[in-house]
């Protein structure tokens, strides 16, 4: 009775009225969502500029345009290791925050955020983004083996035949005015990867087949969907899940290359099934993992293709990423250059004497690797993780459930409370003699493979 009483004097309303009434309405609404934001939020103690803690907007801009390391890195700043970036967000710059968030074991294990877990394309969770804690130790366990420092060294000659195929590739181009080293170093870790992976090279060095093609596009795609971040993700990549038509109106938001990349993945590892070995009887990573499959402490299939298809994107394009910095630094910075050289032409006679063991003893090579994922991480941005109902304390300070939390890499190594001249490239500050001017970085705040139970498997 009552609503239809007022739906009838609704009806006698004018137009003009009702629309006004209604716009008051949500004005009212957001003032009130904004007045409690920074009031009586949980995280209203928390430090953070206003038109940031009051609504999500600003983030949400930077998010889309690719700029979250930038603004958060700008806040950390004036506001000190930990701020409010967003209403629901905490972004940290500190070790401890690392060791808080990331670093925590099972049962108290910070989850890995929603909005940054992509759903594969198979349907199926495999490593990387399985939001279940059990399925990813059930599934890392299996994994670990083919990643040991033995199960590397078995390999070596792969990764040495690739680089050789790079040096020749290189010194085709001996005359160019340019050469394209992005490309090149993604084609040969891509290789490296598929070649230790499945005892089967992509051979995308020398064809540039489809599957290197393919790759390309999907790493931009997904550095999208990284940069901008819970927009896309949520709004648009969930919504095509629901309604597939969505994909074509949408272009770009699951681009047909991370379908296709997928499929190439399922191709090679159904070939790897058909041999029970690599045909040169050397050991791939796969097969440690092979005698598992479809058993009840093993991966199921499904399981197994959706690891791939995210080990071969975290394999390759993050080491390409740094490989292709260094290079940068290493050649626009004569002094860097000339001690690389030195140290390189003093340590090895031939080209033969370099092994995985061996390379670890040019100590400035390894500095400079160190000093470029610092300035220029792979993973620049906080790989957000979500506090358990309960909440959880974070450096020091409690935080409620359910929010928000990550430690931006850029700002943590871009800040002057972690780094002495943060802003320029000083390899020597990871060498151990005589750098007194380096003695208070933090270096335990510098985590480019992440640390805890989900830190990057191919970190050796
Ligand atoms: C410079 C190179 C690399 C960097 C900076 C890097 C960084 C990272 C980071 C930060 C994570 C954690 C992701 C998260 O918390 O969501 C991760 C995970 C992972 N990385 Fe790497 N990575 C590199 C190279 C590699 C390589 C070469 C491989 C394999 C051959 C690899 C395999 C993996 C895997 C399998 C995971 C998921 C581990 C898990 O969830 O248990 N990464 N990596």
């Amino acid at each position: 009775m009552f609503f239809q009483g007022l739906l009838e004097s609704l009806t006698t309303l004018s137009p003009t009225i009702v629309l006004g009434t209604c716009l008051a309405g949500i004005f009212l609404i957001i003032n009130l969502r904004v007045l409690y934001n920074i009031f009586f939020h949980p995280l209203a103690c928390y430090p953070g500029p206003i038109f940031c803690t009051s609504n999500a907007i600003p983030y949400q801009i930077a998010l889309l345009k690719g700029t979250t390391h930038l603004y958060s890195a700008r806040l950390h700043e004036k506001y000190g290791p930990v701020v409010r970036v967003s209403p629901n967000e905490l972004s940290y710059i500190t070790a401890q925050a690392w060791a808080d968030i990331y670093g925590r074991r099972h049962p108290e294990q910070l989850q890995k955020h929603p909005d940054i877990i992509s759903g594969p394309p198979g349907g199926v969770y495999g490593l990387a983004n399985t939001p279940n804690d059990q399925d990813h130790s059930r599934m890392r366990r299996l994994m670990v083996p083919g990643f040991s420092e033995k199960a590397v060294r078995a390999q070596e000659n792969v990764f040495r035949n690739h680089i050789g195929r790079l040096i020749v590739k290189i010194r085709d181009n001996e005359g160019n005015d340019t050469i394209d080293l992005t490309l090149l170093l993604h084609a040969t870790t891509f290789d490296i990867i598929t070649d230790s992976m499945f005892g089967e090279s992509a051979n995308t060095l020398e064809t540039g087949t489809d599957w290197m093609s393919l790759t390309m596009p999907l790493a931009r795609g997904r550095i999208r969907f990284f940069m901008k971040g819970d927009l896309w993700l949520t709004v648009g990549y969930q919504s095509t899940r629901i309604i597939p038509i969505l994909r074509r109106l949408l272009p770009g938001m699951v681009p047909n290359t991370a379908i296709q990349f997928f499929q190439n993945t399922v191709r090679a590892l159904d070939r790897r099934l058909t041999r029970p070995s690599c045909d040169d009887g050397r050991p791939d990573i796969l097969q440690h993992v092979l005698p598992y499959l479809d058993n009840p402490k093993g991966l199921t299939l499904p399981e197994l293709q959706s690891t791939l298809r995210s080990l071969m994107i975290a394999g390759s394009e993050t080491s390409a990423s740094i490989l292709t910095s260094a290079h940068y630094f290493a050649l626009s910075n004569p002094r860097v250059y000339e001690r690389l050289l030195g140290e390189v032409r003093c340590q090895f006679a031939s080209d033969r004497d370099i092994t995985g063991t061996s390379v670890n003893r040019c100590k400035y090579l390894v500095a400079v690797l160190e000093e470029t994922m610092r300035i220029w991480p792979a993973i620049a941005i906080s790989l957000p993780r979500i506090t358990p109902p309960k909440g959880c304390e974070i450096d020091g300070l409690w935080v409620p459930g359910g929010i928000k939390v990550g430690v931006n890499q850029w700002a943590a190594y871009s800040s002057d409370r972690n780094f002495a001249r943060p802003d320029e490239f000083l390899p020597e500050r990871w060498l151990e003699e005589g750098n007194e001017e380096f003695a208070n970085d933090v270096r335990a705040a510098f985590q480019p493979f992440s640390t805890g139970p989900r830190n990057c498997l191919g970190m050796k």
